[in-house]
């Protein structure tokens, strides 16, 4: 067996085609896919096989931070969900991040996340959401059950983040930066594999 493949399929949905009655939600931009994004991700699939509901990352494209011209992405789009793939959740959710989706509210947000029946939501402290970055972890979890996770850091203390790895890169400490993006050795090609078939049932 490849290392990392978890045996199981995952499906790739564009927000708005998909509804569930129950599921664990983690949401996220996921850029790069880092140490602490894995560790979010993979306690909320956790939950879900606990909870025996389908688990389903909801992510953006493009990465809002790369719509609002703030950064360029650490990976393209294929990459990103190939990493998340691996990981092994039932389902990823791509909203398509649109200026017309970024002036949503964070109601109208919250509105669509309902529409995928979480039973929990996973996500860390500083999660935002709506036009204008309205939206917070507080009023998140007056909607849903709402899980917040403290950030994953690394061995030196500091946080992990996208933005720490960009600019870990960019001062050309390379290395540095692969740390913090270490997955299991093979995810990546797991992830690859488990889309080339979920894009083979599709043509099917
Ligand atoms: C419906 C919606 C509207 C958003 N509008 C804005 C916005 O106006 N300005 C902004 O900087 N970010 C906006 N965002 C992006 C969020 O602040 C945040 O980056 C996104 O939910 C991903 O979370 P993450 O940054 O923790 O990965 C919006 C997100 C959503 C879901
Ligand atoms: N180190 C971490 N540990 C646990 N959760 C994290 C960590 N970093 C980000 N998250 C969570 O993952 C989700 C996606 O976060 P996001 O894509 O903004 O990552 P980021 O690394 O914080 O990016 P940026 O540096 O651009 O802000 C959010 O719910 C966020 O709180």
């Amino acid at each position: 067996m490849v290392p990392g493949y978890q045996g199981a399929r995952v499906r790739i949905a564009v927000e708005g085609d998909l509804r569930l009655p129950a599921s664990v939600v983690t949401i996220g931009g996921f850029d790069g896919v880092h140490r602490g994004h894995q560790a979010l991700i993979t306690a909320a699939i956790g939950r879900a096989r606990r909870l025996k509901v389908p688990a389903l990352v909801w992510t953006f494209d493009p990465l809002p931070k790369v719509a609002f011209g703030k950064a360029r992405p650490l990976a393209p789009l294929g990459e990103r969900l190939a990493r998340i793939a691996a990981l092994g959740p039932d389902w990823i959710l791509v909203a398509p991040f649109t200026a017309a989706y970024a002036a949503r509210s964070a109601a109208t947000f919250l509105a669509a996340l309902g529409q995928v029946g979480p039973r929990e939501v996973h996500v860390g402290g500083d999660f935002r959401f709506g036009a204008g970055q309205a939206g917070n972890v507080a009023m998140l979890a007056r909607a849903f059950p709402t899980i917040v996770h403290a950030p994953v850091l690394c061995a030196a203390g500091q946080v992990v983040s996208s933005s720490r790895i960009r600019a870990l890169r960019e001062a050309g400490q390379d290395g540095a930066a692969a740390e913090l993006l270490r997955s299991e050795a093979g995810a990546f090609l797991a992830g690859l594999i488990m889309l080339s078939h979920d894009l083979q049932g599709h043509h099917a």
